[in-house]
């Protein structure tokens, strides 16, 4: 049978590592897919080292619209990132009837639903595997392994870049900085790291797994979204002397408030407890838990990030297109998992109306009363304390640092409690504030 023709857009980390094991792969996958799987045309912006990472075996343009509108290719394979352009080069290709895979998980967590309504008008399909936890099968497993269940909530490691930061800072004592660096020269960082940092990222790709997951549009506008670079060592230290580890967490969870059901979308530093599976990731590596009503807790690890991890997911994606293209476009699976026309515009709640556990430091005079009117904060706000801790001064300091773990309780509450809390005179400056989860 004719082979499947691909045309390749950036021959960058991933880009380059697709190529790779199509090219080495390709008799595995072509006894897999039931036809050999060919790249017969890349487009890039440095033509020369293109040519190199290709071996010169394959036509390099550099214009990608000659790739999206080539007669010859049935699947363009977007890799090159960014919103506008990579918009407009997906949207043509679908519009010229091809099927497209993508890594570009800020395209579909922004664009997606366009996306999507486009390709089904079209009956073409967008594979997005790449896009999430990288060669981790997640998007298959939501949308394929546990569609039988209603699912609950999940809650991921789903950026490789600032998890790899967290862990080396931790256990090398090696600064923000220097291990940013090194993350970038490994290949795990987005192009412009603040995405990673602030957690741009890992909110793109829980904004896809909450559509997924619970019928929903794509909604990055409505994610709430907080990253590590305003975390400091101290409370990862604090944390760890508790029993707990501090993860950035992606979470999508269903929630009900005041009876009305809604969905809770963020990413945050979180505490987990240590004994957990998931707070014991490490490095650049992904792993998300996902919580279904019949199957319960399943948990998905590996590489998240990194060229030819991600390739895996690329490639994936191509076989699976390959062995559908000829099916019948109403009998393939949905993009987002549920029929189309069967999504639902469940409310994303604001954070103040999240439900959570806290972990609250502030940095207070050493004198009778302070802890007394700590607690009656506290306690006026709803807040029910789970765990104490309270550090001797330093030689020769007055003012000691107190902690609180508070059980679970709406974000408003505690929000009114910090705004009291900071107003103490026995108070100096802010109070930090870290979201727990127990993920049990
Ligand atoms: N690096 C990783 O571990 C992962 C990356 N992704 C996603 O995969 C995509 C690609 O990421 P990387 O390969 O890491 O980026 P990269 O920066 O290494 O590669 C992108 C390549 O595209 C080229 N490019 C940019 N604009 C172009 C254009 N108009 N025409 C032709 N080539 C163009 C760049 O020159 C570069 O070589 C991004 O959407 C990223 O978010 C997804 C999962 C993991
Ligand atoms: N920059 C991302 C790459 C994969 O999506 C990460 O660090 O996880
Ligand atoms: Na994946």
């Amino acid at each position: 049978m004719k082979s499947i023709k691909v045309g390749l857009l950036g021959v960058g980390n991933v880009g380059s590592g697709t190529f790779n094991v199509l090219q080495r792969n390709q008799e595995e996958i072509r006894r897999r897919a039931g036809r050999g799987i060919e790249v017969v045309a890349v487009s890039a912006r440095n033509l020369e080292r293109a040519k190199e990472r290709t071996g010169g075996k394959v036509k390099v343009v550099a214009d990608p619209f000659d790739i999206v509108n080539d007669p010859e290719i049935d699947i363009v394979v977007e890799l090159i990132g960014g919103y506008d352009q990579a918009k407009a080069l997906v949207l043509q290709a679908i519009a010229n009837g091809k099927h497209v895979v993508t890594a570009n998980k800020a395209l579909l967590a922004v664009y997606g639903n366009e996306i999507f309504a486009a390709a089904q008008a079209k009956g073409v399909m967008v594979a997005f595997e790449a896009a999430v936890a990288g060669g981790i099968p997640i998007i298959k497993a939501l949308r394929e392994g546990l569609t039988a269940n209603r699912i609950e909530w999940l809650a991921g490691i789903i950026n490789g870049t600032t998890n790899f930061i967290l862990s080396e800072m931790r256990d090398k004592g090696l600064d923000f900085a220097t291990v940013l660096k090194q993350a970038q020269e490994l290949g795990y960082a987005e192009a412009d790291p603040t995405f990673d940092i602030e957690g741009v990222d890992a909110a793109h790709k829980a904004t896809i797994m909450s559509a997924i997951a619970f019928g929903i549009p794509v909604q990055f506008d409505k994610a709430y979204v907080e990253g590590i670079s305003k975390l400091n060592a101290i409370d990862i230290r604090y944390a760890e002397q508790l029993g707990y580890r501090i993860k950035l967490l992606g979470i999508a969870k269903r929630a009900k408030v005041n009876g009305v059901e809604g969905v809770e979308l963020r990413v945050h530093p979180t505490l987990i407890p240590a004994k957990r599976l998931i707070a014991n990731v490490e490095g650049a590596m992904n792993a998300v838990l996902v919580q279904g009503d019949a199957v319960g807790a399943t948990l998905y690890y590996g590489k998240g990030a990194g060229s030819e991890p991600t390739a895996s997911a690329v490639i994936a994606d191509l076989v699976d297109i390959t062995r559908l293209a000829t099916a019948d476009a109403e009998h393939r699976v949905p993009h987002l998992a549920f029929q189309p026309n069967e999504l639902t515009n469940i409310e994303i709640l604001p954070m103040a109306e999240i439900t959570t556990s806290y972990y609250l430091r502030m940095n207070v005079s050493d004198q009778p009363g302070v802890l007394a009117d700590l607690t009656r904060i506290l306690a006026d706000a709803t807040i029910s304390i789970d765990a104490m801790m309270q550090k001797e001064p330093a030689d020769g300091e007055t003012r000691t640092d107190i902690i609180f773990l508070t059980h679970q309780t709406q974000e408003k509450n505690v929000l009114a409690a910090i705004a009291k809390i900071e107003g103490l005179a026995t108070v100096c400056g802010s109070v930090t504030k870290i979201r727990l989860e127990n993920l049990a």
